[in-house]
């Protein structure tokens, strides 16, 4: 059978559109169910186990060990199947339309409570596979809903990125491709970001769009911030290379500024200014693409968090959750696995802003926060200065913790430049080289609390290693990917350690991601 529409640019010999009719097993990590031709797993988007769906092979080959398929149409529904509330996302409609949907969205043909539930066995599947931990380890409710969430899960996004189409409008990726295709609405998004009406603006010259919505008093949005990146940015792709410096007030890096307003570095600052008067509702800033500076082009480059008493600044394309309820949320987890905290010693790494580190020094512990992006760095040292107890730590994680040089690894495990919920932050910013000088950070001793919140790719293992070999007397493991956290509690338990909590939350409604807890204790000596 010759089969081969390949998105994002790949294509096999002979290719044709190939069509199937499927049964839809058990949901997998990543947003699929799985499904079985002529023995062969074909991994199947927008549908829902048990389902028997018509679908478009996307990706395939005679020697291929899985293949990808886009459902096309339902011929025999669940009942936890609702109308899309997302247009531009919705398989269905994109099919009958002779088009594809964005991402983004992979879930929101799905009832709430289903997504739930179908989150919960991905979690279980993979903590019991990697980490050895049964369902029962897991309790219930295992993918806790936010409190006051939209009940069609709408308006939770805070941080959006956009891409730019070839004739300037803006848009989004479909899954596993290059192409943008032009979006109207942004409903997963808080009121605020389309109420910006980008899609009216016409964004030739940039090359992506971020926008930020500050929480605000009411919880639904304050002024927003565009963060625009230049169409000749080097977009970073890689594990964390972009850092960004200090801002640099009404900065355009003028020098060799043509008469078209294009600079020696192709920024064109003509279309950065036209860009910012159509967008008159937003604090607006831009990303240089050499210096990674953010320079401020209306307002503030930086938005104003509060979580409880305190006030955060997140500046640029800075990492903050995303989910308008993800901070509270998250930080009750904390708090309420750890209890008090006051005179205890924390080191809180891969800490952004400071979220978890102004918590709980405003709790009493003396806390180091270690990041590795300079701007979240230099708005955590801001951000936490009130605070005495609290040391501010730019640099990588494995470095900070010490152990052996890293020996040829890759570079420490950046915050990947990624379209899924995490968007909307500076990757880690250290690069090899700085690996060589392993103890330059090195921490003098074992803390009483550990809290990590690492980027997707989760621990890198000279991070593991080294809790293990000094280890806290506890450590709190918040986490965005439930594969890379269930391997990493394997890597714990292996050596002995104890898992004492495990609890998810349903923080990106309408994906196929969750956001992971897990309290851990070390074996006694
Ligand atoms: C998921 S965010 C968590 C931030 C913070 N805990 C919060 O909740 O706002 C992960 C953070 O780790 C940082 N990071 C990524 N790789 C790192 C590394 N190797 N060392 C230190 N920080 C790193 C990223 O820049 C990002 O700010």
């Amino acid at each position: 059978m010759a089969v081969g529409l390949l998105r994002g640019g790949r294509a096999l010999p002979g290719d044709a559109v190939n069509e199937l009719e499927l049964a839809l097993g058990p949901i997998a990590h990543g947003g699929h169910t799985v499904a079985r031709h002529e023995g062969r797993v074909v991994f199947v988007r927008h549908g829902i186990p048990g389902e028997r769906v018509r679908v478009r092979v996307t990706e395939a080959g005679p020697t291929a060990s899985f293949w990808r398929a886009d459902v096309v149409a339902v011929l025999e529904a669940s009942g936890d199947r609702r109308p899309h509330p997302w247009p531009e996302a919705d398989a269905l409609a994109a099919a009958d339309a002779g088009t594809v949907p964005v991402g983004g969205a992979e879930f929101g043909h799905i009832a709430p409570a289903r997504q739930r539930r179908l989150k919960r066995e991905v979690l279980a599947e993979q903590v019991h596979r990697l980490a050895g931990l049964d369902a029962p380890d897991l309790p219930e409710p295992a993918v806790e809903a936010v409190p006051d969430e939209d009940p069609a899960g709408l308006h939770w996004r805070t941080r959006v990125t956009f891409d730019v189409t070839a004739d300037g409008r803006v848009g989004m990726h479909p899954h596993r491709s290059d192409a943008v295709l032009p979006v109207a609405t942004m409903p997963l998004a808080v009121p605020a970001v389309d109420a910006l009406g980008l899609a009216r603006v016409d964004l030739t010259g940039v090359a992506r769009v971020e926008v930020a919505v500050p929480s605000g008093p009411d919880g639904r949005g304050g002024r927003p911030l565009l963060t625009l990146f230049p169409a000749t940015s080097e977009l970073d792709d890689g594990d964390g290379a972009v850092t960004f410096g200090p801002v640099e007030r009404g900065g355009t890096a003028r020098a060799g500024v043509d008469r078209a307003g294009v600079d020696e570095a192709g920024v064109d600052h003509a279309a950065l200014r036209r860009i910012a008067a159509a967008v008159p509702g937003a604090s607006v800033c831009w990303l240089g693409p050499v210096t990674h500076r953010v320079h401020a082009l209306r307002g503030e480059p930086w938005v104003t968090e509060r979580v409880g008493e305190r006030r955060y600044r997140v500046t640029g394309d800075g990492f903050w959750q995303v989910h308008r309820r993800a901070p509270d949320v998250l930080a009750a987890a904390v708090r309420d696995a750890l209890g008090p905290v006051d005179g205890l010693t924390v080191h809180d790494l891969y800490a952004g802003a400071g979220l978890f580190s102004g918590l709980l020094a405003a709790a009493g512990a003396a806390v180091t926060s270690v990041e590795a992006a300079r701007g979240a760095s230099a708005d955590a040292a801001l951000n936490l200065a009130d605070l005495p107890a609290v040391t501010v730590r730019h640099g990588d994680v494995a470095r900070y913790l010490g152990g052996p040089p890293a020996g040829g690894r890759g570079r420490p495990g950046g915050n990947r430049r990624t379209r899924g919920p995490r968007q909307g932050r500076a990757g880690g910013g250290q690069r090899r080289g700085d690996d060589r000088r392993p103890d330059a950070l090195a921490i003098p001793g074992p803390a009483d609390v550990v809290v990590v919140d690492p980027p997707r790719v989760g621990l890198d293992r000279r991070v593991t290693d080294r809790l293990i070999a000094v280890p806290p007397a506890r450590l709190a493991y918040v986490s965005c990917d439930p594969a890379s956290f269930a391997r990493d509690l394997g890597r714990f338990r292996t050596a002995g350690w104890q898992v004492h909590t495990v609890r998810a939350f349903d923080l990106y409604p309408n994906t196929h991601h969750l956001e992971s807890f897990a309290l851990l204790t070390p074996p006694r000596r």
